[in-house]
């Protein structure tokens, strides 16, 4: 056999779906790279002969390999931060008072209009330093700091380069209708307008998005509103998902998984009704435990619901200034569990092959299985729950991406 490289001595959680053990596991197994994909991977028993002199042989120490970790919602290209406003809250205020009265949202608008490009960049590729650090291989990145054409571009830029300039992968989601900036504040339906008219053109033109997201709340855009954006982003080609049901049942999951979003996210008010209509037609369900957390929500997400009716749940940082300065993916599988009662399993099914689904992603990526991009980690644990545990000692040992041994 001839191979890039070979790991033994691991244990793999696959994540696979058609293997029924629990996280797919393979224990005492083994797995070989060739050419940027997983050639081989099974019990190290049934591994065929080859030659160990002609590639090298890694040895995992009986540590556990998992697909490479997915964040499938960020905003990390933002500048300036809104420590100001946490104070804020901690005196009282509300995140919605906050908004309601100028700041939230719109103040970190402001200082992405006046950030330079490379600043920008600087700042965003620290925080993908700190996610690759734990295992992050795939990232989604949203623009919404920006609210007008030059701006939103702006970010859109600098995500597209962070990909090109990382080992993280990034796809790119245009979120113009993130919140309505004060110089449209008494005239929404222009600033939708505008949205659709003037940035998604722009958008389109330059190739800077992969996706296409609305924030459908009474802070931000109401239902015929979102409607009209993602109506006119899928036309253009975008996939779709949606910030929905954070703080309020405004129906947008529902009217977005009828439009075939692949996710809707946060869902903390996601009714019967709503889990219902996401069952039919494949949409994700993305918890968001870093802002229920950050916000001290307390209304919890309909998790029991998904389960019954088999929504894939995933599981995402959306590190933010405002409502989630948590830069961390690993964090999340332990909020996952502690706040909304995920199971390990589910949580991290939650970064790696749902939240895969969730980017349209998951044929390359997102489980460990023969013929899929080699993207994976080595971790220094025991069981894979020890991933969801314990939280402050990466125990990320290794990371492959494309095959390449990228972090050791
Ligand atoms: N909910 C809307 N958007 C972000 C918050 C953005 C902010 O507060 O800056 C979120 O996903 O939580
Ligand atoms: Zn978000």
């Amino acid at each position: 056999m001839s191979w890039d490289h070979v790991w033994i001595d691991v244990n793999i959680a696959t994540m696979d779906p058609d293997n029924s053990a629990a996280y797919g596991a393979i224990t005492d197994a083994a797995i070989a790279v060739k050419d940027g994909k997983i050639a081989w991977l099974g019990p190290r028993k049934e591994l065929p002969d080859f030659d160990v002199f002609d590639m090298p042989v890694y040895r995992g120490r009986g540590g556990w390999i998992t697909p490479g970790l997915i964040d499938a919602h960020t905003h990390l290209v933002f500048a300036g931060n809104r420590a100001n406003e946490f104070e804020m809250r901690l005196e009282g205020a509300s995140y919605e008072d906050i908004a309601r009265a100028g700041g939230g949202i719109i103040s970190t608008v402001n200082a992405c209009r006046e950030a330079e490009e490379a600043e920008l960049f600087d700042l965003g590729r620290q925080r993908l330093n700190a996610l690759a650090k734990e295992g992050v291989t795939t990232v989604e990145i949203k623009s919404g700091y920006g609210l007008n054409t030059e701006t939103e571009v702006k970010l859109l830029k600098v995500a597209r380069e962070l990909g090109r300039n990382h080992h993280v992968d990034v796809k790119t989601t245009f979120l113009g209708a993130h919140a309505i900036p004060p110089e449209y504040k008494h005239d929404t339906e222009a600033y939708v307008d505008l949205v659709i008219n003037e940035m998604l053109p722009a958008v389109i033109e330059q190739n800077l998005a992969d996706a296409a997201d609305v924030f459908c709340e009474n802070i931000a855009f109401n239902l015929d509103q979102t409607e009209r954006v993602l109506t006119a982003a899928k036309t253009a080609g975008l996939e779709i998902k949606l910030h929905a049901e954070q703080l309020s049942n405004m129906g947008g999951s529902t009217m977005a998984a009828k439009l075939g979003a692949k996710s809707v996210d946060h869902i903390e008010y996601l009714d019967e009704a709503g889990v219902k209509a996401l069952a039919e037609s494949g949409t994700c369900a993305t918890l968001l435990p870093g802002a229920f957390y950050f916000l001290r929500e307390t209304k919890m997400p309909p998790i029991e619901l998904l389960r019954q009716y088999n929504v894939p749940i995933v599981v995402a940082s959306d590190f933010n200034p405002g409502s989630s300065p948590i830069c961390s993916t690993l964090l999340m599988l332990n909020m996952a569990c502690t706040l909304f009662k995920l199971t390990p399993e589910e949580a991290l099914k939650g970064i790696t092959v749902n939240a895969a689904k969730a980017l349209g992603i998951e044929q390359n990526v997102g489980m460990l299985a023969q013929g899929m991009q080699a993207d994976f980690c080595l971790w220094d644990i025991a069981t894979p729950a020890q991933l969801a545990y314990a939280y402050g000692v990466n125990p990320c040992k290794d990371v492959v991406k494309n095959g390449v041994l990228v972090h050791q």
